[in-house]
């Protein structure tokens, strides 16, 4: 189980950044005051626009940022914020962007990372032959990694960072840069870990990802969850036909709210 709770994160702008996000307010609330659960064998999903703050909240879960108010909280009650270490041990934090060394191969960033994780020597063959095996990487285990491919690359990422089989997995948009058979490799994966009871979180802006693969969907607009549920409530609650539909209709009210238009 995973706990969000009041999670605020604000960042300083430079004048640089001030000045390409035509403001003149230096403080940016990338994440205004969130929460949610999320439930062993639960996909939530966090989507919304580029900028909403999806990267910010799922950095902040995965210790990699602190956030300036709000804590969250795994296994019932370990705090990210102040027991980070222990916190760690219970989440994989995953991106498609994380950069593996060009000249090392995919079995020795894999044995190097899960060395780090805490594995022993019998543990990481074990975890290495199930995910290598997933993922397709077998053939290419001795292949450096400079002449991999970039969907090969990804699912090597991928692989490396479930190494340690932890409980909770966080997910910035699992499907983003990714082909289309690599991204279904990486949803049906989802699925699979759904299935086994792990607790999941992906951001994305993709509506379609969000609509076939998560149990339930908060929809991130400009650092605030505006509404939460599974996606049948979504469509009911906005009257919409389908979550695109869903999504503009909030998104048109926020922005009628804020005395904008769309
Ligand atoms: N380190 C930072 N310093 C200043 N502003 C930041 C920083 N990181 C993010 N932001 C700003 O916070 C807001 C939320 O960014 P974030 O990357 O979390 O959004 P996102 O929903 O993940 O969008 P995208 O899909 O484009 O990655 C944006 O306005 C972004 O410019």
């Amino acid at each position: 189980m995973l706990k969000v709770k009041g999670l605020t994160k604000e960042f300083k702008l430079s004048k640089k950044q001030m000045k390409l996000e035509h403001t003149t307010d230096s403080r940016k609330i990338a994440v205004d005051d969130i929460s949610f659960d999320v439930k062993p064998g639960e996909i939530f999903g966090l989507l919304g626009p580029n900028g909403a703050g999806k990267t910010t909240a799922l950095r902040c879960i995965s210790t990699l940022i602190k956030p300036n108010s709000g804590d969250i909280l795994v296994d019932g009650d370990v705090s990210v914020v102040k027991e980070e270490d222990k916190a760690r041990s219970y989440l994989s934090f995953l991106t498609n962007e994380l950069k593996l060394e060009d000249h090392f191969t995919p079995n020795y960033i894999f044995n190097y990372f899960a060395k780090l994780y805490g594995l022993n020597d019998k543990e990481i063959e074990e975890r290495k032959e199930i995910l290598f095996k997933k993922f397709g990487v077998d053939k290419f285990k001795e292949v450096k990694i400079s002449q991999l491919s970039t969907g090969m690359k990804q699912k090597i990422s991928i692989a490396v960072s479930l190494s340690h089989n932890p409980p909770i997995i966080i997910f910035d948009e699992p499907t983003n840069g990714l082909d289309i058979l690599t991204a279904r490799t990486v949803t049906d994966y989802l699925e699979e870990l759904r299935n086994e009871g792990k607790t999941i979180i992906i951001s994305t802006h993709i509506m379609s990802v969000a609509s076939k693969l998560c149990d339930r969907i908060g929809i991130l607009i400009d650092g605030k969850i505006r509404t939460i549920g599974s996606l049948d409530e979504i469509l009911k609650e906005q009257e919409a036909i389908d979550l695109e539909d869903a999504f503009f209709k909030i998104y048109k009210r926020v922005k009628a709210d804020e005395g904008g238009t769309v």
